[in-house]
């Protein structure tokens, strides 16, 4: 049995709920040194900590799952995680699904403490789901996709970054296939061990990347995964709705479009940010219909 219900409540179910009642939207917390300042706060743990409660009254039942961006918080140290570990409490107090983008890899037995962090369920940095990096190999994310699985909980695997850099390693070729492939490969075999419409494991796939998944002939691939795709890019890196809807064909029902700093400019008025993320969710909630 695990905290979120039971070990048939995984998270593909509960993000499938969260998205009908809210539309596709993945709202970010991304407390940068510029919008602390923008919005009037120290850039120290006492504004992070005020930036992070606006932002939870701003989205907590509005859109299908927020997205802390650990480095933010990480930056001002140990009181910093602590308004981390809130963030997720009151995330969670509010019935809004988390996913924590912390990208953590790493050799199998360290693999297995990054997990016990993130993914147990008396673990004050639990959350609904966290971003992991497949590039010390796949095959080292199995302590986390054990976990993960025991606990209902879900993880979205790099694939196609949003950033221009990432075409280097994820277009290269290996074994006949391109990298991203084979990452979309091994989450397709785990979602294909649960019986539900969207699995428990995702893939990053950035909003600004779809012209590159269609050329790259990955689009199938997608579907056949029934991965939730997080598909950051939207706003500042210059994405758009029509982007994704464009770029990602028969897969664009899987999408969750991601927006931080779109929407965290609107802040620090909880009014003014609650208006900016109904509006970014009404647009959202044309991709896939
Ligand atoms: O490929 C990726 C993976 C993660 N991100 C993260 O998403 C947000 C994007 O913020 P914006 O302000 O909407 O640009 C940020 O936390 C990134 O670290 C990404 O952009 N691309």
């Amino acid at each position: 049995m695990s905290e979120s219900g039971s070990a048939a409540t995984t998270f593909g179910d509960r993000l499938s709920a969260a998205v009908a009642a809210h539309g596709p939207l993945c709202a970010g917390i991304d407390p940068h040194a510029a919008l602390l300042e923008a919005w009037g706060l120290s850039d120290d743990a006492d504004g992070l900590r005020a930036f992070a409660q606006t932002c939870v009254e701003a989205y907590a039942g509005r859109v299908a799952i927020v997205k802390p961006q650990s480095a933010f918080f990480e930056r001002h140290g140990s009181r910093g995680v602590a308004v981390l570990e809130d963030t997720l409490a009151a995330l969670r107090e509010a019935g809004t699904l988390s996913l924590l983008d912390i990208k953590r890899g790493d050799i199998g037995s360290t693999m297995a403490a990054y997990a016990d962090a993130y993914l147990r369920d008396d673990s004050s940095l639990r959350a609904d789901a966290i971003t992991v990096s497949p590039y010390l190999g796949f095959g080292s994310l199995d302590p986390a996709i054990e976990l993960a699985q025991q606990t209902g909980r879900g993880l979205f695997v790099l694939a196609m970054t949003s950033n221009p850099e990432g075409a280097s390693v994820q277009h290269a070729v290996a074994d006949g296939r391109t990298v991203a492939a084979s990452m979309i490969e091994g989450v397709s075999r785990l979602n294909a061990a649960e019986d539900a419409a969207l699995g428990s494991f995702g893939l990053v796939t950035g909003a600004t990347v779809g012209k590159d998944l269609a050329e790259l002939g990955l689009t199938d691939a997608l579907v056949t995964s029934r991965a939730p795709l997080l598909a950051p890019g939207l706003g500042a890196q210059g994405a758009t709705i029509d982007d994704v809807r464009r770029g990602f064909g028969a897969a664009e029902g899987q999408v969750l479009p991601a927006a931080s700093r779109s929407l965290l400019g609107h802040g620090p008025d909880v009014a003014a940010l609650r208006a900016a993320t109904d509006a970014a969710v009404e647009e959202a909630a044309s991709i896939g219909r």
